[in-house]
């Protein structure tokens, strides 16, 4: 190329608004390349650092006008001969001009070829790039003729030292933080399926006793109108907020769940509302609360009735405003989520008594829909109890196929279920852990001697899970002489996985060993 005479400022201008035009290092090179070839020839052009953790250089970007090239973007060196190249780089300065490649210094030939590029290189032109006397990186100019690269050319390219290493930064960070958004993406997408999993996406019972819900929840969905569920406990209030949720275009936002009667009165408005640092004693953090969380998507305030009165006036203020405030934040945050509210207690009452805010309720209450409890749908109660044997046998790794007799399921339709769909289910969980036998009788709940007393006698027949659980164990464990694994082992009585009995001993505070005595089970 015969050499003309460039002006450096408007060389200067010119590349450096194309090295930092973007923050995507391969647009920012193509930019720079398609500019620069006109000052200085290149058939490619290479960013490259090194990255000390792993000792590999890896190439950040390559552009070159015609078809990309090959090379392994990341190559790893030895502790020699990373020394080697540290002391070339230091040696050589800022520019180097490398006009004749097969007489370059080995440790270069060594880097390129660790790279296995196909380029073949005959002269080069390197801009060697420091900040405060640290080594950030390299950017290289290619050429396929020897003997390409001049002074001027090296001069042209340092006068491009900064904007290249402060561009180099910041591409650095962008792919850091591109590379943690992904992660990020990839774990709340894993997270939110595991959960949807875990909740149960199914509402059965849908095209049965659930019909009448299920088609107000099909009107619903659509709109943003706030949704009350009303029910006894343990109905499946939540499984109806889910099932909104997944019809609602905000289906693809999170679904974030407050139980109100479980958070310490001293802690709801943080937990609902967020703080600042320096908030309250012990506020080291910022934090968002659940409505920041919920943003985009659904907010289910379960036991809605057991909110304090001051958290009620809080609320009812974020409803009218569609706004909030940390606590100890000044700056109004918007908030855009959808409220779904949930209650078993009768909040009509409690409202003419001065327990709940009739503006509240009203704000609310907007779309009820009441869902009955299982004893006036006892047509669910087949559904439900195979779709929860199925599930616990899945869980216990229980293999065994399993029957349950017509006389048995007429037990259980006719059994009045206090406790509901959650009872059910618990009574299905004692029935696997306690009956090994392919026939699910349920006798030890329901006797078949007493139907009649069933609906009287459920507070004594119905034990904490835990309880029975821990008896079986301890029956199984002493008929085993405290053998856990194994033939005539406790696992095996109970038949269940032996890891599954260990991990429900250690939860359940149970000791170990023959005598009890031990710390590890066998
Ligand atoms: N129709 C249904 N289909 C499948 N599972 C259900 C159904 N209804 C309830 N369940 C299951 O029963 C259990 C209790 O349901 P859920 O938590 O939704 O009840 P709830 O009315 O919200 O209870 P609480 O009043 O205690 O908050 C859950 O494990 C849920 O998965």
């Amino acid at each position: 190329m015969k050499e003309t005479h460039i002006d450096d400022y408007h060389f200067f201008r010119e590349a450096t608004l194309r090295i930092c035009g973007s923050l995507h290092v391969q647009d920012a090179l193509d930019a720079f390349r398609v500019y620069a070839e006109t000052c200085i020839p290149m058939d490619e052009i290479r960013i490259a650092f090194f990255d000390e953790r792993s000792s590999s250089g890896i190439i950040l970007a390559d552009s070159s006008p015609g078809e990309p090239s090959h090379f392994t973007r990341s190559a790893r060196f030895t502790q020699s001969e990373l020394q080697r190249y540290r002391k070339a780089l230091l040696r050589d300065g800022t520019t180097l001009i490398i006009n004749d490649f097969d007489h370059a210094d080995e440790i270069y030939r060594i880097a390129h070829a660790r790279h296995k590029t196909d380029v073949s290189a005959r002269s080069k032109l390197r801009l060697n790039l420091t900040r405060e006397g640290h080594a950030l990186g390299v950017v290289t100019l290619f050429s396929n003729k020897k003997h390409t690269y001049t002074q001027q050319h090296a001069r042209l390219l340092e006068l491009l030292h900064d904007p290249f290493a402060m561009a180099m930064s910041n591409w650095r960070q962008h792919l850091t933080l591109t590379h943690y958004q992904k992660i990020l993406k990839d774990d709340c997408q894993f997270y939110r399926e595991a959960l949807e999993k875990r909740a149960g996406k199914d509402v059965i019972g849908a095209e049965t006793g659930l019909k009448g819900v299920m088609a107000m929840v099909g009107k619903v969905a659509g709109t943003n109108s706030p949704v009350m569920i009303l029910g006894e406990t343990g109905v499946g209030k939540e499984v109806v907020a889910n099932a909104i949720h997944n019809a609602s275009e905000r289906r693809n936002g999170p679904f974030i769940k407050v139980n109100c009667g479980a958070i310490p009165e001293s802690l709801i408005d943080s937990e609902l509302f967020g703080h600042e640092k320096g908030a309250f004693t012990g506020a080291t953090q910022s934090h968002r609360g659940r409505f920041e969380r919920a943003s985009g998507g659904t907010l289910f305030l379960d036991e809605v009735g057991e909110l304090p009165p001051q958290v009620q006036v809080r609320l009812l203020r974020v409803l009218q405003h569609r706004t909030l405030e940390r606590v100890g934040g000044t700056e109004p945050i918007p908030v855009d989520v959808r409220i779904i509210s949930a209650t078993h207690r009768d909040l009509t009452s409690m409202v003419e008594e001065g327990l709940f805010r009739q503006d509240l309720w009203f704000r609310l209450d907007v779309f009820p829909i009441n869902i009955p409890p299982l004893r006036d749908r006892t047509m669910d109660i087949p559904d439900l109890v195979h779709h929860f044997v199925g599930d616990k046998c899945r869980e216990l790794k229980r293999h065994t196929p399993w029957k349950i007799p017509e006389e048995a399921m007429e037990r259980l339709k006719h059994y009045p279920w206090p406790g509901n769909v959650r009872e059910l289910q618990n009574v299905v969980e004692r029935e696997l852990i306690l009956n090994s036998d392919e026939t699910l009788t349920f006798d030890r709940f329901l006797p078949r001697s007493a139907p009649h007393a069933l609906e009287t006698s459920s507070q004594t027949v119905v034990e904490p899970l835990d309880t029975v659980v821990t008896r079986a164990i301890e029956a199984a464990l002493k008929a085993a002489r405290g053998k856990v694994q194994g033939k005539g082992g406790a696992a095996a009585l109970l038949k269940i996985n032996a890891n599954t009995l260990r991990a429900r001993m250690q939860k359940l505070g149970i000791r170990f060993g023959r005598h009890g005595g031990d710390n590890a089970p066998r």
